[in-house]
């Protein structure tokens, strides 16, 4: 008889001695019940040393993969590295939003109590469609009007808390919303704005090679919503 029984769940998520870093990182996810979705950072659970680990395991399977598209990776000195660079692509620079944890972003209180409208933009986007992995490259503009009890972030902060959403494999619906949450979560403004337009070369490079069609979508918040008028003064000067 087993001295206690053991959850299915639990037993699913527990990694076997031999497992790979990215299953030893998924069993920590999975037991504690947290979503691991393309655009989710999961810089919280990973240990020390294991970003290596994790780079090495890419590589590997990615050799498999150009072993399977059929291209001579020993002889073809183009491709001889080709494993390790989209590797390192993956987790150090183009999906970075999810490996690393949140950039440090001063906050400093709203002592002279601002309450105008302060436009931010267009901060330069890169990112990548889930669907796929082609570049999306696009702008962003941030309006914020701040309360009294608003934390103010530095300038700088909003492209480097951009750049580290955007760094992830997503659509660009999700996009603007997770950076709208971020910001409004740091910033608690009384009224907040994001508008992003972008060009995503999934429907330019392949598909239906349509060169001109871009996105724009927005999300509106508190003041923004309620006020037209402040809504109309920022998408003015951001068409500017
Ligand atoms: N809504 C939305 N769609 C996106 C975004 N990025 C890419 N897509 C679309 O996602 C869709 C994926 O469609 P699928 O039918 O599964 O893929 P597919 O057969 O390769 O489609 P085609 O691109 O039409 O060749 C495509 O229509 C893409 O244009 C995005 O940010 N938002």
């Amino acid at each position: 008889m087993p001295v206690h029984s053991v959850d299915t769940t639990e037993r699913r998520s527990r990694p076997t001695p031999d497992a790979s870093v990215s299953e030893r990182i998924r069993a920590r996810l999975t037991a504690a019940n947290v979503r691991f979705n393309a655009n989710d950072n999961i810089a919280a659970f990973l240990n020390e040393g294991e970003l290596d680990a994790l780079r090495d395991e890419v590589a590997e399977l990615m050799q498999g993969v150009l072993r399977a598209l059929v291209i001579d990776t020993s002889r073809d000195h183009n491709t001889t590295d080709t494993p390790r660079r989209v590797a390192k692509m993956f987790i150090d620079e183009v999906f970075a939003g999810r490996y690393q944890a949140a950039p440090d972003v001063t906050a400093f209180p709203n002592v002279s109590r601002l309450n105008e409208l302060m436009i931010i933009g267009p901060i330069t986007v890169r990112s990548a469609c889930s669907h796929h992995l082609c570049p999306i490259m696009g702008r962003v503009w941030v309006g914020v009007l701040p309360s009294a009890e608003s934390e103010l972030i530095g300038l700088s902060k909003y492209t480097r808390l951009c750049d580290w959403i955007m760094s992830r494999p997503q659509i660009q619906e999700e996009a603007v919303v997770m950076l709208a949450n971020e910001l409004e979560t740091r910033i608690h403004p009384d009224g907040l704005a994001v508008v992003m337009e972008a060009d995503h070369f999934c429907m330019h490079w392949r598909g239906v090679k349509d060169n001109q069609s871009m996105m724009a979508n927005s999300v509106m918040r508190g003041a923004f919503l309620s006020n037209a008028d402040l809504r109309r003064e920022f998408l003015s000067l951001i068409k500017r």
